[in-house]
């Protein structure tokens, strides 16, 4: 896509859309941040030699597209700024919110009226142009919009589009879902040491295997059911160790680990409000959550 697109909060997932659009050709003179941390300015500056500016207004100016990827507790101050902000006509400008658990009807809520609004969640595999994104258009935005979305997302991985009702059940899958996989390496790595292998010799071992699965489930057309019976020999070595990971009550666990996600996702906006009215929102200032 030829459209200037302005990143609003350069944090984790603001990097990987910005280093997967550029990885994925886009150039860097369409690509603006707004990032209120000087530090990591600095550095999205160092590693991508992009156009940073702490201020919102500067930023989208001229942007098609304006894609908001700060921690939810900061999305109302964004808000703020960018209801000030003019929106040139012709444009069509389109905010395209990265963030989880705030629904699309807070920022139509928020902006000029008629405000067309996509939200995304996309996942840290972006980084790699191996995201997957679901996206949900809010009332005011067009096919059109929708489509050059995803043709935004697409550039860094792959897209399906959903109604907003299933975005916090998204979130448990998908948005959250690479973490659960790195946690699971993480620990075949230290069985791995307990079995007498070195860290490195182990961490290869595992780091492939997870990648060759991953290839192996989404290019095999084979069910994830087909592709375990074929690692499992009857009485063999495998056997013995899905029956503990089921004794261990891993499908359990699972369940309950991505009822949790789903839930705080529900909770969010609700959580902002009354964070937000507690405290008074404050725009362009650091909350405590985001310094973690
Ligand atoms: N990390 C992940 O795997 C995923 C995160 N998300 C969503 O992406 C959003 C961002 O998450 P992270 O990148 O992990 O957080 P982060 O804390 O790494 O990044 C947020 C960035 O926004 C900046 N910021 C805050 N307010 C600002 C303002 N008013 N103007 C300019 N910059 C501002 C902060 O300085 C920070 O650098 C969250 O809403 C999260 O729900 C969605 C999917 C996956
Ligand atoms: O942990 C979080 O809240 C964000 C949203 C999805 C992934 N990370």
């Amino acid at each position: 896509m030829t459209e200037r697109v302005a990143i609003i909060g350069g944090g984790k997932i603001g990097e990987a859309l910005l280093a997967g659009l550029i990885g994925s050709g886009k150039p860097v003179k369409d690509l603006v941040v707004a990032e209120r941390s000087a530090e990591r300015s600095a550095e999205l500056v160092a590693d991508y030699g992009i156009r940073v500016t702490s201020d919102i207004a500067d930023a989208v100016e001229g942007a098609r597209v304006v894609v908001i990827a700060v921690k939810p507790d900061a999305v109302d101050g964004v808000l703020q700024a960018l209801s000030v902000t003019d929106d040139d006509g012709e444009l069509e400008r389109i905010t395209v919110t990265l963030v989880a658990g705030i629904p699309t009807s807070r920022y139509e809520a928020a902006l000029p009226a008629g405000s067309p609004v996509v939200r995304v969640m996309p996942n840290t595999p972006m980084l790699v142009n191996e995201a997957m994104s679901a996206i949900s258009p809010g009332r005011y935005a067009s096919e059109e919009q929708v489509a050059l979305t995803v043709r935004l997302m697409e550039a860094v991985g792959k897209v399906t589009v959903v109604p907003e009702k299933l975005m916090d059940a998204v979130t448990a899958i998908s948005g959250s879902g690479p973490a659960y996989f790195f946690l699971m390496v993480e620990a075949m790595i230290d069985a791995g040491v307990a079995l007498g292998l070195t860290r490195p010799l182990a961490s290869e071992l595992a780091v492939q295997t997870v990648k060759g699965a991953g290839v192996l489930l989404s290019e095999s057309g084979l069910s994830p059911v087909e592709l375990r019976a074929a690692v499992t020999s009857p009485a063999g070595t495998t056997a013995a160790a899905l029956k503990e990971f089921e004794r261990a009550g891993l499908r359990h666990a699972v369940n309950e680990a991505t009822a949790a996600c789903a839930e705080i996702s529900a909770k969010t906006a609700r959580r902002v409000e009354v964070e937000g009215s507690s405290q008074g929102v404050q725009v362009g200032a650091e909350t405590a959550s985001e310094q973690q």
